[in-house]
């Protein structure tokens, strides 16, 4: 296996905002930083509530995994970084709604605080290539 590890944002998903990509793959591996859950084009917030920004954050996982070569259904684990633990149930179905049968590892937490201005969650996720 390769230990080359290759960076990339794919153009059509949204703007990091810090010095980050979005992408990381070493050989069969791959992680996916924290993403909000921001339309791809104009960089806003979609919402406001968590069941939008959920399935907005999977779109773009859907997005960013098909640009190496991955699935939903190559997913490994996801982390889950909500805003209040209030919202945890309806994350969850929004969750279920979009990943069906498929149930990779998951730590959900509560934190302070996430980076994009008004975000309720940020999520991020390690999968392996598709195949
Ligand atoms: N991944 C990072 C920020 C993501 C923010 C967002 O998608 O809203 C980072 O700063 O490492």
């Amino acid at each position: 296996m390769s230990r080359k590890v290759e960076y990339s944002t794919p153009t059509n998903t949204m703007r990091p905002i810090g010095p980050y990509s979005h992408i990381a793959k070493v050989g069969e591996f791959i992680t996916i930083g924290a993403t909000a859950g921001v339309d791809p084009t104009t960089g806003k917030l979609i919402g406001p509530d968590i069941a939008s920004q959920t399935l907005q954050i999977l779109d773009a996982f859907e997005v960013m995994l098909a640009s190496v070569g991955s699935d939903l259904s190559h997913v490994i684990h996801v982390n889950v970084y909500m805003k209040d633990m209030k919202d945890f149930d309806e994350m969850n179905a929004a969750y279920e709604s979009k990943m069906g049968a498929r149930k990779p590892a998951r730590t959900a937490v509560a934190v302070i605080d996430v980076p994009k201005e008004n975000a309720l969650l940020t999520m991020n996720l390690t999968a392996v290539v598709a195949g």
